[in-house]
């Protein structure tokens, strides 16, 4: 597995994509640092049965080089989400269904965007 992961990131290299490796636990994230990824997701939502731990991205967190862009992904609803991923260190935040079900779309993104960059803002 981490062969073919290792042939994919050259691939992107080669073609001048940044890859973003998806990793859910402590073995995969070991895999993809070895293989060399330069940003790594760790993903709330264990794709297996869907469940979603909040908790995952936060507890696995240092075992990702600081070099690294580490993206914290799933179950990201509210500011206090953001927050609370920032200060853990996270470099960015993936979130689908906050964005997916919002009234106003731009002005969620922009609270969120807010919240990432560690400005204070009133509403959740
Ligand atoms: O990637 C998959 O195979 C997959 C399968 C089934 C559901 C979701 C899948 N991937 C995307 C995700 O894990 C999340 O939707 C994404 O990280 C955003 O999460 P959320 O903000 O909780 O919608």
């Amino acid at each position: 597995m981490k062969k073919k992961l290792t042939h994919y990131l050259t691939i992107c290299d080669t073609l001048g994509l940044d890859a973003l490796v998806e990793t859910h636990d402590e073995e995969e994230i070991k895999m993809a640092v070895s293989a060399g990824a330069g940003v790594i997701g760790v993903n709330n939502r264990n794709l297996k049965d869907f469940s979603v731990d909040f908790s995952n991205a936060v507890k696995l967190r240092h075992l990702i080089p600081e070099e690294v862009i580490y993206v914290a992904e799933s179950g990201v609803s509210r500011i206090s989400d953001v927050e609370a991923l920032r200060q853990a260190g996270a470099d960015a935040v993936l979130m689908g269904e906050v964005m997916m079900r919002a009234k106003d779309q731009k002005a969620t993104l922009k609270a969120m965007k807010s919240a990432a960059a560690g400005v204070d803002n009133d509403c959740d």
